[in-house]
């Protein structure tokens, strides 16, 4: 008896890909299966960044087709495919940036910008095209982060080249306002800021932009959600109750104004001491998971408080470039992860697909 594409897709239904525990079928990654006799081809497409993950995947599948009745041989295509999916209604998604992730916190020093960067680089480490646009006016830390210095540059006076370290392309409000300029008058310019950062840089054909927003709930965040086309939102606390009580405010809010939060990242959970090696959580403990199933949103991963998170960011190369081996980079990694394939699964944008009708009275 021949092999038919339904018994491919039969097979294939009953392969859970661990990373979005659902088969191949269902996330609609199988695409062109072939059959020649005994041998079998198809393309295996992932919505979700996925380097490190495709030799798995690829295998997982190969084993499942490969145990058919006549079939004598597999060869699978498998790569990752990122796709705009849908923003705030009525705005419209930017041609050269397909997601933007709006990284968020109700109050300052939580490790918002050190968790940005870090999602930003675990996110291009899986091979998708990442870029940081730095919204935070209080205290812009990206460039540092990510080691880069200087302005940038411009070929006609309007727009902006974005500067690039370890793959990542960077735009920061630090390159527009004067570090000695008193705070006061930073409020004001903030809005307008982001905006123009936005649209004034050149970015090149980006699969995610990372927008480090400033801490709280105030203008620029108003000015996010009603001028910036968002696909989601990633709050970072840390598990004192004062913080999670201003995270709750900040969820509140992207809630109001329509923009999904895509999970909860708590960051300084436990600490583990460098020379005993106890681990405690001084802050609390399970603050952010509760607090996530208190608002049915998805808990994303939990960071420790540790010496060498501070000093790799401070050093201009973010854990997940210092030590991309490590535990805590596979924390990041294994966040950055589930915020794709959140992403992955909400609706695609279509709205290039269309093209825009003007009904004209004449
Ligand atoms: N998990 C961690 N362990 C140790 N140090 C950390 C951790 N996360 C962040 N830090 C350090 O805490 C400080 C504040 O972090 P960060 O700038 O990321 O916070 P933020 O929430 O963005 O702050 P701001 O409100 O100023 O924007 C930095 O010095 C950073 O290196």
């Amino acid at each position: 008896m021949s092999i038919t594409e339904n018994d491919v897709k039969t097979a294939l239904s009953e392969v859970i890909d661990p990373n979005t525990q659902k088969d191949f079928v269902t996330t609609k990654s199988v695409k062109n299966i072939k059959i020649e006799g005994g041998q079998v081809s198809f393309e295996l497409e992932l919505g979700y960044p996925a380097a490190s993950q495709v030799e798995m995947l690829r295998g997982m599948a190969a084993a499942a087709v490969l145990e058919l009745p006549g079939v004598e041989g597999v060869a699978i295509r498998a790569y990752s495919k990122i796709v705009s999916h849908t923003v705030q209604r009525g705005m419209k998604v930017m041609p050269n940036v397909k997601n933007i992730i709006a990284v968020a916190s109700g109050k300052g020093g939580v490790g918002k910008s050190t968790t940005a960067v870090n999602l930003a680089l675990a996110l291009s480490a899986e091979g998708a095209s990442v870029g940081i646009l730095d919204a935070d006016i209080y205290g812009p830390s990206q460039p540092m982060m990510l080691g880069v210095s200087g302005r940038p540059v411009s070929h006609d006076n309007k727009s902006m080249e974005p500067l690039e370290n370890h793959g990542i392309q960077v735009s920061s409000v630090g390159f527009m306002i004067d570090p000695d300029e008193p705070m006061v008058w930073r409020g004001p310019m903030a809005s307008g800021a982001l905006q123009q950062l936005l649209e004034q840089t050149n970015w090149r054909d980006l699969d995610y932009l990372i927008v480090d927003m400033p801490p709280g709930t105030g203008d620029i965040q108003l000015t996010l959600s009603q001028k910036v086309p968002v696909t989601g939102a990633v709050i970072v606390t840390t598990p004192q109750d004062i913080a999670l009580l201003d995270a709750r405010k900040g969820l509140k809010m992207f809630e109001k104004v329509g923009i999904p939060i895509l999970g909860v990242v708590e960051n300084m959970s436990t600490h583990t001491c460098t020379n005993c090696g106890h681990t405690e959580a001084i802050f609390g403990h399970g603050g952010g998971e509760k607090m996530c199933a208190d608002f049915g949103i998805d808990f994303l991963g939990a960071l420790p408080l540790t010496m060498a998170i501070r000093e790799q960011a401070d050093a201009g190369r973010p854990t997940v470039v210092a030590d991309p081996d490590g535990a805590v980079a596979a924390v990041y990694k294994q966040i950055a992860r589930k915020v794709a394939i959140k992403i992955a699964e909400k609706a695609k944008d279509m709205s290039s697909k269309f093209p825009s009708i003007v009904v004209k009275n004449d």
